[in-house]
């Protein structure tokens, strides 16, 4: 079954094509800066153990301009993966928000895209650009089933006493204020993976997601119990240009005290807080240059990204009465040392002991990073929420 996956974000898209069953993509690409003035799309394609990336810089004013050119390139006489668009059988796209209403995987149609539209206010960096993706798929590949795959579907398992807010239950019945939770897909796929590793499908595991957006989440024999971001990707960890938690008397001060409107609180806590806020960069690669160079704040802001990981591994160690393994996973938790060996310091009490020469060792895949006699076991596994889409596409739809 030929699966196409899309990832849309608000200034990006991330592609693979899938022949699933198996497990390797045909092709997989990037596309950036859409809608700025010089867009590029990095594509890969994969055949047998050799790789060709074909790298453009081009004009890319929307979502629709970006896949068509990937549609392009799919069906290219040299390059090209596949014949014609309609030889797309499946199109899976990642959705961050789907509410109550979706604890599974979802066949799109007017009804299901409807409700995504109704959570916009509640994802407003993601669910408009995952919209946008699924009506530009159903024009250019039009033989295809479209799928939703939601970020908040696993976290639907969360106990009630974890996802409610202690407001009026009226705000809860009538307005279905609770925390959902996100980057499900991710926390789902690195569990699952870890339970394999450990051998334990009732693994009491923490898996940590530091991308651009940052969450946690704590998973018993595969269950999402808790995660830190909440009722939107706002709460919970620092993040690239979000703050994470911060107490609302905050947001009544800066509205009432010093004159700020709703929309420009809004757009600080998404957009200018978190690292961006704290350092001038929310690439902590460039937050790592600037400590190396001596910048007094980059390094504060460092410390406080990993207090705050370490807060919540000590509040999930309890949660699940214990820890078998902790995972960390997406683009920091994958490559920055230095993130995991402060979130992990002077934990041995819990049983969390890392081990610093691993720690270093670079490396693509699966890696255990705790000392020999740790009685938890830290991993880096990075995360393919594109295989754990179209897996979910190919079950859904094989039923
Ligand atoms: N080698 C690296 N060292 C440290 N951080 C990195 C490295 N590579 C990527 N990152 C971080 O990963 C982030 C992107 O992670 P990713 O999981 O792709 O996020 P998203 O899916 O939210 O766009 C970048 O903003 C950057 O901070
Ligand atoms: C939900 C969320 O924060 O997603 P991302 O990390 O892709 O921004
Ligand atoms: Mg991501």
């Amino acid at each position: 079954m030929n699966i196409f996956v899309i990832n849309s974000g608000s200034s990006s898209i991330k592609y693979q094509l899938f022949k699933i069953p198996s497990e390797k993509p045909v092709c997989s690409g990037l596309l950036e800066r859409i809608g700025l003035s010089e867009s590029t799309i990095t594509h890969k394609v994969f055949i047998d153990n050799e790789e060709k990336v074909i790298k453009k810089r081009l004009t890319l004013p929307t979502h629709e301009a970006g896949l068509l050119e990937v549609a392009a390139l799919l069906t290219d006489k040299n390059t090209g993966v596949i014949k014609e668009p309609e030889d797309i059988e499946v199109v899976g796209h990642r959705v961050v928000h789907g509410g109550e209403t979706f604890a599974a995987t979802a066949v799109i149609n007017d009804a299901v895209k409807e409700e995504i539209k109704r959570l916009f206010p509640l994802a407003p960096l993601h669910n408009p650009a995952n919209y946008t993706g699924i009506e530009v798929a159903e024009k250019i590949f039009t033989k295809a089933v479209q799928v939703a795959v939601f970020d908040t579907a696993f976290h639907q398992a969360m106990p009630e006493k974890a996802f409610r807010y202690a407001i009026p239950q009226s705000f809860y019945k009538d307005l279905r204020i609770r925390a959902y939770g996100f980057h499900g897909t991710s926390h789902k796929y690195v569990s699952q993976r870890a339970a394999e590793y450990l051998h334990n499908p009732k693994a009491r595991i923490i898996t940590i997601h530091l991308g651009n957006g940052c969450s946690m989440a704590a998973v018993d024999g595969g269950k999402s119990i808790d995660t830190s971001m909440g009722f939107g990707p706002l709460s919970g960890l620092v993040m690239g240009t979000r703050s994470g938690d911060i107490d609302p008397s905050v947001i009544f001060h800066l509205v009432d005290e010093v004159g700020y409107e709703l929309d420009k609180v809004k757009a600080l806590l998404n957009k200018q807080s978190g690292m961006q806020g704290l350092t001038g960069f929310s690439d902590m690669r460039d937050i790592s240059k600037a400590i190396a160079e001596g910048d007094r704040e980059a390094e504060m802001a460092y410390e406080m990204y990993a207090y705050r990981i370490k807060k919540y591994i000590g509040a999930y160690t309890a949660v699940l009465n214990g820890l078998d393994a902790i995972v960390f996973t997406a683009g920091v938790g994958e490559n920055d040392e230095n993130v995991r060996k402060r979130a992990c310091a002077n934990l041995d009490f819990l049983g969390i002991k890392l081990d610093d020469e691993r720690n270093k060792v670079p490396s693509s895949g699966l890696k255990e990073i705790s000392t020999e006699n740790s009685p938890v076991k830290i991993l880096v596994i990075p995360t393919n929420e594109e295989l754990e889409i179209a897996q979910q596409c190919y079950e859904l739809l094989s039923k």
